[in-house]
């Protein structure tokens, strides 16, 4: 993917790479400070359609600041985010769910008391659960009945694939670490996203799990799901990634393919002393 002039220890860049596909994401020369400090620092890069992207880098180097301004929650100082074609810098979460741009959320405490199946009825952009009650005149009954069982059958298409069948009936708040991911996971695939954007998927959750939650995101990805992982953890990324960036002091240090950005000085140095790349 690189530029052939290139040297392969000095990743290209965006810019300078030759992009073969769609390129549902573009972030480009993003910035973020917070009082005196330079979160994100002319960061930019994109992501293909189909691909299962990670953005690593060492602590504080800016991957939380840069998703969070991708997906709303912050608004960048300068910079664009571009999503199929729509520039979405600083729109609202929701409203950036809604384009199908869609991120994981830890499950709310008001949602620990609902089961496994309530917290996926309740995911749905749109929902029709509070129609359900509203609907009064007979027609629009049948089609909001109609509607609920569409939605009972894809809520239990969801719990099959990511094999919570058997914590279905559970409470959200009884579920262990990795369970709770697998739930966040189904939760925004109910809302029938384009592309993912996963903040640390791994984290706290058992090495059982964790196979289970990668598989899924691999068998999701060859039905042609985009996916902007997030990670701390070097090796997730580099054995799951086809492409990687990597994120140093806010910008974007290097990217390119896994080996290549494994063996890229630069990369080396920004790691030396975090952990052993
Ligand atoms: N809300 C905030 N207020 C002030 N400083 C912030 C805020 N959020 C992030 N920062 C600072 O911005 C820099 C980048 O932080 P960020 O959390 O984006 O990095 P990160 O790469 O996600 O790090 P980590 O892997 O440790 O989570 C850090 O210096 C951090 O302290």
């Amino acid at each position: 993917m690189s530029d052939a002039t290139t040297e392969p220890a000095e990743a290209a860049p965006e810019s300078e790479r030759s992009l073969s596909g769609d390129v549902p994401l573009r972030v480009e020369n993003l910035r973020k400070t917070f009082g005196g400090i330079v979160a994100v620092d002319d960061a930019s890069f994109a992501v293909e359609a189909g691909s299962l992207t990670g953005l690593i880098g060492p602590n504080g180097a800016g991957k939380s600041t840069t998703f969070n301004c991708i997906t709303g929650a912050h608004t960048p100082d300068s910079g664009t985010v571009t999503f199929q074609g729509e520039d979405i810098t600083g729109r609202r979460p929701d409203q950036i769910a809604t384009e199908g741009l869609v991120r994981t959320f830890q499950i709310a405490r008001e949602l620990e008391e609902m089961t496994v199946l309530e917290n996926l009825m309740l995911a749905p952009q749109g929902q029709i659960g509070e129609q359900l009650w509203r609907s009064v005149t007979p027609g629009a009954r049948v089609e909001v009945i109609e509607q609920e069982r569409e939605l009972r059958e894809r809520v239990w298409e969801t719990v099959d694939f990511f094999e919570i069948d058997h914590i279905a009936h559970d409470e959200a708040g009884t579920l262990s670490g990795g369970q709770r991911k697998l739930l966040e996971m189904a939760r925004a695939m109910m809302t029938e996203p384009d592309m993912l954007l996963l903040d640390e998927p791994l984290a706290g959750v058992n090495p059982t799990l964790e196979e289970k939650l990668l598989e899924r995101i691999h068998d999701l990805r060859e039905q042609g799901y985009t996916f902007l992982l997030v990670e701390h953890d070097m090796d997730v990324i580099m054995e799951n990634c086809e492409h990687v960036i990597v994120m140093h002091q806010g910008s974007v240090l290097a990217e390119g393919e896994p080996s290549m950005v494994k063996n890229n000085d630069r990369v080396i140095e920004a790691y030396l002393g975090e952990i052993d790349v």
